[in-house]
């Protein structure tokens, strides 16, 4: 397995928390955070004394759990749910200030009783992607995964990338982002509408000179002819994963044309991008099979990383250094969370083969292998997305906002709001659901979106030849299975509790230059329908808060 990135090259400490959490939210965002992933009645990961110190050092006001209490004045003790936690314990409140401390232990117990619930440690050898490959095994799904990792992942995954090869006529596109890097970003972005609107406008006409001076169109489309016929030797996969992000990165940056992004950028619901853009754009989605004219996760962040796992496309040249390492942070997450997930993508295809070849026991290992690792990966995402790793007085602003589009597109059918970048569009989450039989989370045409078509082959294949519902509560090996299957599905289910608490969090960090805004499918504000922030994340939660309960 690759190494990954995985470090923090500034080292930057500092917290921050909203001015609009009481001492009660805090309490719940703790002790859902240090709740964790963890599980497993081996694991020693739950620091029971540190949760009894964060229940012990809050000081209990009714004005803020009031709103919780739906009390039965008959009875002297009521729960409520307050938060899902991690998705295994909850948080309730007594009605009366005096059994607060009944309630420390009903908590505890309720962490007690979920979390210690373990992996069978009979799980079989983690494989890394070189083992992966030797496995040679004749099967849908691991064709399926070997095709990604051979062609769009150019012999490795996540996908091998080169900044430096692109063929002459492709080369001044690298260089075009370079020459404008400096111009995107700004400490301190105008309040002022006209003036962004100039600030805007200076960028993308500088932005379009060098692109009519500097690109060949007709050189440039026949080096892209060359790939469309099949011929990759002048234009190695690994460049071409190069320049399907550089030229995502080219058309974010002339999208918003300044970062932070501004409400002037975002009041443009259709904007006309450069030829010099379009052209190139449109033989890379037909290459990957994706519909947005916007980039994925693939485009702005695992593929926008060189060999030594620095930035090659920044969005905030020249700010400080917590917003650069905020900027790293969010791209080096995915390509490590990616990195990491090899052994679950080795496991779970030895599980689905073994399955059919009836060997329930290496089912099972293989299965529990899954577990141990999809475990790991959670641990790793939550502790990374997080301060200090992702700054949230800085993410919403300098890092978030440039990944989303916002642009509509008019069809005879209802319009298309493109989104922009979502952790949704990783490979692990759509595998990972697809092999427990989880519903999608997106519609047929939003997958065909941001996700190429050799990812949606993988999880396809996964869906198809998920046992689960095969399985039968008559045998033994068939519970035991289940049983592992399930501990994987908590394991997403603390995922999807923790990120509904920490999305809200990072969402409501002020940024006074835009309307309230994510990269969200439904919470986009429609023209003329623009939100307050607070009602955007209440339709947000209401969407995570779905997912969760899909989460089964
Ligand atoms: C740091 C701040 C983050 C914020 C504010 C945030 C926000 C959001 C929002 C608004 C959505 C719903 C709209 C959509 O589909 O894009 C979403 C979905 C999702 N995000 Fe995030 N996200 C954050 C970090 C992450 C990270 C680090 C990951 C994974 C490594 C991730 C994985 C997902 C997934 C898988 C979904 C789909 C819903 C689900 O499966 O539960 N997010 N996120």
């Amino acid at each position: 397995m690759k190494t990954p990135f995985a470090t923090n090259p500034f080292n930057i400490k500092h917290m921050n928390i909203s001015p609009h959490e009481n001492q009660f939210d805090k309490l719940v965002v703790s002790l859902t955070e240090a709740l964790g992933t963890s599980s497993g009645l081996t694991s020693d990961d739950v620091n029971v004394t540190s949760l009894m110190r964060l229940m012990k050092l809050y000081d209990s006001q009714e004005c803020d759990w009031g709103k919780y209490a739906f009390g039965d004045s008959e009875t002297d003790y009521t729960r409520n749910l307050v938060d899902e936690g991690n998705g295994k314990s909850n948080l309730g409140k007594s009605m009366s200030l005096t059994l607060v401390a009944i309630v420390v232990v009903l908590v505890v117990a309720a962490i007690l009783r979920y979390h210690f619930q373990g992996d069978s440690g009979s799980h079989s050898p983690e494989i890394g992607l070189e083992d992966l490959k030797a496995l040679n095994t004749r099967h849908d799904v691991y064709s399926a995964f070997m095709t990604l990792v051979n062609d769009e992942g150019a012999g490795s995954w996540p996908p091998r990338v080169n900044h430096d090869k692109f063929p002459p006529a492709l080369r001044p596109y690298r260089q075009i982002y370079d020459a404008m890097a400096p111009f995107l970003a700004t400490a301190k972005p105008s309040l002022d509408d006209e003036c962004n609107k100039q600030r805007c406008q200076e960028f993308r006409s500088r932005m379009q000179a060098l692109l009519t001076e500097k690109v060949d169109m007709k050189a440039a489309q026949s080096a892209l002819e060359v790939v469309q016929s099949g011929n990759w030797e002048a234009f190695p996969r690994d460049a071409y994963n190069g320049f399907y992000s550089c030229i995502a990165c080219l058309r974010h940056a002339y999208r918003w044309a300044t970062n932070p992004v501004v409400k002037a950028a975002q009041d443009e619901r259709q904007l006309r991008l450069p030829l010099e853009l379009d052209m190139p754009w449109s033989y890379l989605q037909r290459r990957f099979d994706i519909t947005s004219p916007c980039g994925n996760v693939m485009t702005n962040a695992i593929c926008n990383l060189d060999a030594h796992g620095q930035i090659v496309y920044p969005i905030n040249e020249g700010m400080s250094d917590v917003v650069r390492s905020t900027e790293l942070a969010w791209c080096r997450l995915f390509y490590d969370m990616e990195s990491m997930a090899i052994p679950i993508y080795g496991a779970m295809i030895q599980a689905i083969v073994a399955f059919e070849q009836r060997d329930k026991k290496s089912c099972l290992a293989h299965v529990e292998t899954a577990f141990v690792n999809l475990r790991k990966v959670m641990q790793f995402v939550f502790e990374r997305m997080n301060d200090p790793y992702i700054a949230r007085a800085v993410w919403v602003r300098h890092v978030s906002g440039i990944h989303s589009w916002g642009l509509t597109l008019e069809t005879d059918d209802p319009p298309i709001e493109y989104g922009g970048l979502s952790g949704s569009q990783a490979l692990l989450f759509i595998s990972v659901d697809a092999f427990l039989g989880i519903n999608r989370y997106h519609s047929d045409s939003e997958f065909k979106r941001d996700i190429s078509r050799e990812m949606r082959d993988v999880a396809a294949a996964f869906r198809r030849y998920s046992f689960r519902r095969l399985l039968s509560e008559k045998f033994e090996e068939d519970i035991a299975i289940e049983n592992a299957l399930k501990r994987m599905v908590n394991q997403l289910r603390s995922f999807r509790a923790v990120h509904k608490v920490r999305a809200i969090r990072y969402l409501s960090a002020p940024a006074p230059e835009r309307l309230a805004m994510t990269a969200a499918l439904s919470v986009l504000p429609s023209q003329g329908e623009e939100k307050p922030a607070a009602e955007s994340y209440q339709s947000l939660d209401g969407m995570l808060t779905k997912r969760l309960n899909e989460t089964v």
